[in-house]
Protein backbone atom coordinates (compact mmCIF):
# COMPACT_ATOMS: atom_id res chain seq x y z
CA UNK A 1 0.00 0.00 0.00
CA UNK A 2 0.96 3.35 -0.67
CA UNK A 3 2.58 5.12 2.31
CA UNK A 4 2.93 8.54 2.21
CA UNK A 5 5.62 9.23 4.54
CA UNK A 6 7.58 7.09 2.23
CA UNK A 7 6.94 9.13 -0.86
CA UNK A 8 10.06 10.94 -2.03
CA UNK A 9 10.31 14.82 -0.58
CA UNK A 10 12.03 15.93 -3.93
CA UNK A 11 10.33 14.21 -6.81
CA UNK A 12 12.53 14.04 -10.10
CA UNK A 13 11.12 16.75 -12.52
CA UNK A 14 14.07 18.04 -12.95
CA UNK A 15 15.51 14.85 -15.06
CA UNK A 16 16.38 15.86 -18.49
CA UNK A 17 13.73 13.37 -20.02
CA UNK A 18 15.26 10.70 -21.38
CA UNK A 19 14.73 9.78 -25.06
CA UNK A 20 13.89 6.65 -26.60
CA UNK A 21 17.10 6.92 -29.16
CA UNK A 22 19.27 7.81 -25.83
CA UNK A 23 18.98 4.92 -23.37
CA UNK A 24 19.56 6.25 -19.85
CA UNK A 25 23.38 5.38 -18.87
CA UNK A 26 21.91 3.07 -15.83
CA UNK A 27 18.39 2.78 -14.67
CA UNK A 28 16.23 0.72 -12.00
CA UNK A 29 12.91 -0.24 -12.71
CA UNK A 30 11.19 -1.58 -9.47
CA UNK A 31 14.42 -3.45 -7.95
CA UNK A 32 14.45 -4.85 -4.44
CA UNK A 33 16.89 -6.59 -3.01
CA UNK A 34 17.55 -9.01 -0.01
CA UNK A 35 20.98 -10.96 1.19
CA UNK A 36 20.30 -14.71 1.46
CA UNK A 37 17.64 -15.51 3.78
CA UNK A 38 18.15 -11.53 5.40
CA UNK A 39 15.70 -9.20 5.52
CA UNK A 40 14.79 -6.75 2.36
CA UNK A 41 17.76 -4.14 2.25
CA UNK A 42 16.55 -2.69 -0.71
CA UNK A 43 12.61 -1.54 -1.89
CA UNK A 44 11.03 -1.06 -4.66
CA UNK A 45 13.83 1.58 -5.95
CA UNK A 46 13.28 3.31 -9.70
CA UNK A 47 14.80 5.49 -11.36
CA UNK A 48 17.24 6.63 -14.10
CA UNK A 49 20.80 7.74 -14.36
CA UNK A 50 21.06 10.06 -18.30
CA UNK A 51 24.26 9.96 -19.89
CA UNK A 52 26.85 12.14 -18.98
CA UNK A 53 24.81 12.85 -15.20
CA UNK A 54 26.94 13.31 -12.36
CA UNK A 55 24.48 11.59 -9.24
CA UNK A 56 25.66 11.78 -5.51
CA UNK A 57 24.50 8.58 -2.97
CA UNK A 58 24.05 10.21 0.26
CA UNK A 59 21.91 8.66 3.32
CA UNK A 60 22.91 7.39 6.65
CA UNK A 61 24.98 4.12 7.77
CA UNK A 62 23.11 0.99 6.92
CA UNK A 63 20.28 3.23 4.69
CA UNK A 64 21.76 0.65 1.42
CA UNK A 65 24.10 3.24 -0.61
CA UNK A 66 26.68 -0.01 -1.01
CA UNK A 67 24.12 -2.28 -1.85
CA UNK A 68 22.89 0.11 -4.44
CA UNK A 69 26.37 0.53 -6.07
CA UNK A 70 26.34 -3.20 -6.40
CA UNK A 71 23.30 -3.81 -7.91
CA UNK A 72 23.96 -1.16 -10.32
CA UNK A 73 27.97 -2.88 -10.91
CA UNK A 74 26.49 -6.63 -10.93
CA UNK A 75 27.69 -7.67 -7.99
CA UNK A 76 23.91 -8.09 -6.65
CA UNK A 77 21.77 -9.75 -8.96
CA UNK A 78 18.00 -7.67 -7.62
CA UNK A 79 15.59 -9.75 -6.91
CA UNK A 80 12.59 -8.49 -8.41
CA UNK A 81 13.22 -5.48 -11.04
CA UNK A 82 15.71 -4.52 -13.32
CA UNK A 83 18.81 -3.16 -13.68
CA UNK A 84 20.14 -1.47 -17.46
CA UNK A 85 23.26 -0.53 -18.66
CA UNK A 86 22.85 1.77 -21.85
CA UNK A 87 19.14 -0.07 -22.49
CA UNK A 88 20.04 -3.38 -21.59
CA UNK A 89 19.63 -5.47 -19.24
CA UNK A 90 22.75 -6.03 -17.00
CA UNK A 91 22.26 -9.87 -16.41
CA UNK A 92 21.49 -10.49 -20.31
CA UNK A 93 25.19 -9.33 -20.61
CA UNK A 94 28.23 -11.23 -20.16
CA UNK A 95 30.16 -9.74 -17.37
CA UNK A 96 33.06 -8.92 -19.23
CA UNK A 97 30.79 -6.72 -21.49
CA UNK A 98 29.38 -4.84 -19.00
CA UNK A 99 32.69 -4.41 -17.67
CA UNK A 100 34.21 -2.29 -21.23
CA UNK A 101 30.66 -0.29 -20.26
CA UNK A 102 31.18 0.34 -16.64
CA UNK A 103 34.30 0.54 -14.26
CA UNK A 104 33.88 0.13 -10.37
CA UNK A 105 35.59 1.86 -7.46
CA UNK A 106 34.99 0.20 -4.23
CA UNK A 107 35.66 0.45 -0.71
CA UNK A 108 37.33 -2.51 -0.49
CA UNK A 109 40.40 -2.12 -2.69
CA UNK A 110 42.75 -4.94 -4.89
CA UNK A 111 44.02 -7.39 -2.70
CA UNK A 112 46.87 -8.79 -4.73
CA UNK A 113 49.38 -5.86 -2.66
CA UNK A 114 52.05 -7.84 -4.49
CA UNK A 115 51.26 -6.59 -7.65
CA UNK A 116 52.79 -2.89 -8.53
CA UNK A 117 50.34 0.40 -9.16
CA UNK A 118 51.21 -0.02 -12.64
CA UNK A 119 50.05 -3.28 -12.41
CA UNK A 120 47.19 -2.75 -11.10
CA UNK A 121 46.25 -0.10 -12.96
CA UNK A 122 46.97 -2.28 -15.87
CA UNK A 123 44.05 -4.86 -14.90
CA UNK A 124 41.93 -2.15 -16.01
CA UNK A 125 42.31 -3.08 -19.56
CA UNK A 126 41.01 -6.90 -18.89
CA UNK A 127 37.86 -6.37 -20.05
CA UNK A 128 39.18 -5.38 -23.19
CA UNK A 129 41.38 -8.55 -24.08
CA UNK A 130 40.06 -11.64 -26.08
CA UNK A 131 39.38 -14.77 -23.65
CA UNK A 132 40.05 -12.65 -20.44
CA UNK A 133 38.26 -15.14 -18.50
CA UNK A 134 40.81 -17.65 -19.74
CA UNK A 135 42.96 -16.12 -17.66
CA UNK A 136 45.56 -13.01 -17.82
CA UNK A 137 48.93 -12.95 -19.75
CA UNK A 138 50.40 -9.70 -18.60
CA UNK A 139 49.56 -6.28 -19.77
CA UNK A 140 49.63 -5.29 -23.43
CA UNK A 141 52.18 -3.63 -24.88
CA UNK A 142 49.77 -1.53 -26.95
CA UNK A 143 47.93 -0.52 -23.47
CA UNK A 144 51.18 1.26 -22.03
CA UNK A 145 50.51 4.72 -23.23
CA UNK A 146 47.20 4.06 -21.95
CA UNK A 147 47.89 2.72 -18.79
CA UNK A 148 50.73 5.62 -18.19
CA UNK A 149 48.48 8.26 -19.13
CA UNK A 150 45.58 6.82 -16.06
CA UNK A 151 48.52 7.01 -14.05
CA UNK A 152 49.69 10.54 -14.43
CA UNK A 153 45.82 11.87 -14.00
CA UNK A 154 45.45 10.32 -10.62
CA UNK A 155 49.08 11.96 -9.47
CA UNK A 156 50.52 8.70 -9.06
CA UNK A 157 53.27 7.54 -11.79
CA UNK A 158 56.23 8.19 -9.37
CA UNK A 159 54.66 5.26 -7.28
CA UNK A 160 53.76 3.41 -10.78
CA UNK A 161 56.45 0.84 -9.67
CA UNK A 162 55.90 0.36 -6.33
CA UNK A 163 53.87 -2.24 -4.44
CA UNK A 164 50.37 -1.85 -3.70
CA UNK A 165 50.56 -3.03 -0.74
CA UNK A 166 53.19 -0.52 0.16
CA UNK A 167 51.41 2.70 -0.91
CA UNK A 168 49.43 4.67 1.82
CA UNK A 169 45.06 4.50 1.71
CA UNK A 170 44.94 7.82 -0.08
CA UNK A 171 47.82 6.86 -2.90
CA UNK A 172 45.72 3.30 -3.13
CA UNK A 173 42.24 4.77 -3.87
CA UNK A 174 43.92 6.81 -5.90
CA UNK A 175 45.66 4.31 -8.13
CA UNK A 176 42.14 2.46 -8.11
CA UNK A 177 40.99 5.48 -10.08
CA UNK A 178 43.66 5.19 -12.14
CA UNK A 179 42.72 1.95 -12.49
CA UNK A 180 38.93 2.35 -13.35
CA UNK A 181 40.18 5.34 -15.86
CA UNK A 182 42.07 2.65 -17.97
CA UNK A 183 38.88 0.63 -18.47
CA UNK A 184 38.12 3.55 -20.27
CA UNK A 185 34.43 3.28 -19.24
CA UNK A 186 31.26 4.65 -20.08
CA UNK A 187 29.80 4.92 -16.33
CA UNK A 188 31.75 4.68 -13.25
CA UNK A 189 30.64 4.05 -10.07
CA UNK A 190 32.47 5.17 -6.65
CA UNK A 191 31.64 4.42 -3.32
CA UNK A 192 32.82 6.45 -0.99
CA UNK A 193 35.66 8.00 -3.52
CA UNK A 194 37.22 10.71 -0.94
CA UNK A 195 37.65 8.37 1.88
CA UNK A 196 41.45 8.70 2.94
CA UNK A 197 42.01 11.47 0.28
CA UNK A 198 43.15 14.94 1.45
CA UNK A 199 41.31 17.78 0.77
CA UNK A 200 43.61 18.72 -1.99
CA UNK A 201 43.16 15.31 -3.38
CA UNK A 202 39.34 15.14 -2.57
CA UNK A 203 38.82 18.82 -4.45
CA UNK A 204 41.12 17.13 -7.38
CA UNK A 205 39.28 13.89 -7.60
CA UNK A 206 35.95 15.33 -7.93
CA UNK A 207 37.04 18.46 -10.89
CA UNK A 208 38.64 14.89 -12.16
CA UNK A 209 35.70 13.07 -12.08
CA UNK A 210 33.50 16.07 -13.28
CA UNK A 211 35.43 16.83 -16.30
CA UNK A 212 35.53 12.93 -17.80
CA UNK A 213 32.34 13.59 -19.51
CA UNK A 214 31.24 10.09 -18.17
CA UNK A 215 28.71 9.20 -16.38
CA UNK A 216 29.62 9.08 -12.69
CA UNK A 217 27.53 7.58 -9.34
CA UNK A 218 29.13 7.80 -6.15
CA UNK A 219 28.08 7.30 -2.88
CA UNK A 220 28.92 10.90 -0.58
CA UNK A 221 29.17 11.37 3.20
CA UNK A 222 30.24 14.73 2.96
CA UNK A 223 27.09 16.61 1.93
CA UNK A 224 29.23 19.69 0.88
CA UNK A 225 31.36 17.59 -1.47
CA UNK A 226 28.62 16.28 -2.55
CA UNK A 227 26.63 19.75 -3.38
CA UNK A 228 29.45 21.01 -5.08
CA UNK A 229 30.23 17.97 -7.19
CA UNK A 230 26.61 16.21 -8.48
CA UNK A 231 24.17 17.42 -10.73
CA UNK A 232 21.57 15.02 -8.67
CA UNK A 233 21.21 13.83 -5.30
CA UNK A 234 19.64 10.63 -4.19
CA UNK A 235 18.98 10.71 -0.45
CA UNK A 236 18.24 6.80 0.83
CA UNK A 237 16.61 6.28 4.07
CA UNK A 238 16.09 2.53 5.20
CA UNK A 239 16.31 1.39 1.76
CA UNK A 240 13.82 3.40 -0.28
CA UNK A 241 14.55 6.82 -2.02
CA UNK A 242 13.81 10.03 0.17
CA UNK A 243 14.74 12.67 -2.01
CA UNK A 244 15.97 12.61 -5.75
CA UNK A 245 16.61 15.89 -7.35
CA UNK A 246 19.74 18.56 -7.64
CA UNK A 247 21.79 19.33 -4.65
CA UNK A 248 19.61 22.45 -3.02
CA UNK A 249 16.32 20.51 -2.94
CA UNK A 250 17.26 16.90 -2.61
CA UNK A 251 19.79 18.05 0.24
CA UNK A 252 17.02 20.30 1.93
CA UNK A 253 16.35 20.81 5.78
CA UNK A 254 14.06 18.56 6.46
CA UNK A 255 15.51 15.71 4.25
CA UNK A 256 18.18 15.91 6.07
CA UNK A 257 16.26 15.62 9.41
CA UNK A 258 14.66 12.19 8.23
CA UNK A 259 17.13 10.83 6.47
CA UNK A 260 19.36 11.32 9.37
CA UNK A 261 17.70 12.06 12.68
CA UNK A 262 19.00 15.02 13.29
CA UNK A 263 18.16 19.16 13.35
CA UNK A 264 19.92 20.19 10.75
CA UNK A 265 20.29 23.88 9.83
CA UNK A 266 21.97 24.93 5.77
CA UNK A 267 23.15 28.30 5.34
CA UNK A 268 22.96 29.35 1.72
CA UNK A 269 24.12 32.96 1.48
CA UNK A 270 27.29 31.94 0.36
CA UNK A 271 28.62 29.91 -2.57
CA UNK A 272 28.59 26.60 -1.60
CA UNK A 273 25.75 25.71 1.24
CA UNK A 274 26.69 25.37 4.84
CA UNK A 275 25.30 22.58 6.81
CA UNK A 276 25.05 22.55 10.42
CA UNK A 277 23.81 19.09 12.62
CA UNK A 278 22.58 19.26 16.56
CA UNK A 279 20.75 16.02 18.09
N1 LIG B 1 25.36 -9.44 2.31
C1 LIG B 1 24.69 -8.92 3.35
N2 LIG B 1 24.17 -9.73 4.30
C2 LIG B 1 23.47 -9.23 5.35
N3 LIG B 1 23.23 -7.92 5.52
C3 LIG B 1 23.72 -7.09 4.61
C4 LIG B 1 24.47 -7.52 3.48
N4 LIG B 1 24.82 -6.44 2.75
C5 LIG B 1 24.32 -5.37 3.39
N5 LIG B 1 23.66 -5.75 4.51
C6 LIG B 1 22.98 -4.86 5.47
O1 LIG B 1 22.23 -3.96 4.68
C7 LIG B 1 22.20 -2.69 5.30
C8 LIG B 1 22.67 -1.65 4.30
O2 LIG B 1 24.06 -1.86 4.08
P1 LIG B 1 24.89 -0.91 3.11
O3 LIG B 1 26.32 -1.33 3.21
O4 LIG B 1 24.25 -0.93 1.79
O5 LIG B 1 24.65 0.49 3.80
P2 LIG B 1 25.36 1.90 3.55
O6 LIG B 1 24.26 2.89 3.35
O7 LIG B 1 26.38 1.79 2.47
O8 LIG B 1 26.04 2.14 4.95
P3 LIG B 1 27.40 2.88 5.41
O9 LIG B 1 27.13 4.36 5.32
O10 LIG B 1 27.53 2.44 6.84
O11 LIG B 1 28.52 2.41 4.53
C9 LIG B 1 23.07 -2.77 6.54
O12 LIG B 1 22.23 -2.99 7.66
C10 LIG B 1 23.93 -4.00 6.27
O13 LIG B 1 24.30 -4.64 7.47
Amino acid sequence: MDDPSRRPLAAPDFVTPLSAAIPAAVQLSGVSWAPPRGPRILSDLSFAVPQGQIVAICGANGAGKTSLLRLIYRHHAPQQGTVRLLGRDLWQMVAAEAARQMAAVLQEQPTDFALTARQIVALGRLPHRRGWAAGWAGPDPGDAPLIAAALERMDVTPLADRAFGSLSGGERQRVAVARALAQEPRVIVLDEPTNHLDIRHQLELLALLRGLGLTVIATLHDLTLAARFADRILVLSEGRILADGPPDRALSESVLARAFRVGARIDRSGSAPRFSFHL
